[in-house]
């Protein structure tokens, strides 16, 4: 029973793994915000931010991410379900899509509080 179990919790986790490579490898908006994430991060890493701001860029990342991996989906179930124009299958993707900019915004907006006071020290010593 216990070994059923842990095999399931493998299974559901090997097929999450499995849909979120799916949406790496198939959508290219995907592919830029993994770059973006890891981008940021190595930037956190080098300007040494604080165990907060870490948490923060964190959270930032991972709710843009999922927002994508979550608009993907949608995206292939109105494929499936409606493959022809229809105003609504064009709405709920327009929908799905402004999760992600939702996010995205929210990100932004974290980013440019955690890293301009560390972009405007670096410019001013770069200066003096
Ligand atoms: N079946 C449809 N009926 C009506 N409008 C649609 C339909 N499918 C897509 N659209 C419109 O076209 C837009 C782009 O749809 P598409 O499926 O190309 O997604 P996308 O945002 O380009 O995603 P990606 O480029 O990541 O595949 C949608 O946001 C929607 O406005």
């Amino acid at each position: 029973m216990g070994r059923n179990r842990r095999s399931g919790f493998w299974r559901s986790l090997n097929q999450a793994w499995r849909g979120v490579l799916y949406t790496v490898r198939t959508q290219s908006h995907v592919q830029f915000h993994f770059v973006a994430g890891t981008s940021v991060l190595l930037l956190a890493w080098w300007s040494e931010v604080s165990r907060f701001e870490w948490l923060i860029l964190i959270f930032a990342i991972g709710s843009v991410i999922g927002a994508e991996v979550m608009n993907s989906a949608i995206e292939i179930v109105v494929d499936m379900v409606q493959p022809n124009f229809h105003p609504l299958a064009g709405m709920a993707k327009d929908v799905a899509a402004g999760a992600v900019l939702v996010t995205s915004l929210q990100a932004a907006v974290i980013g440019i509080i955690v890293f301009a006071p560390v972009l405007y020290r670096f410019a001013v010593e770069m200066l003096y």
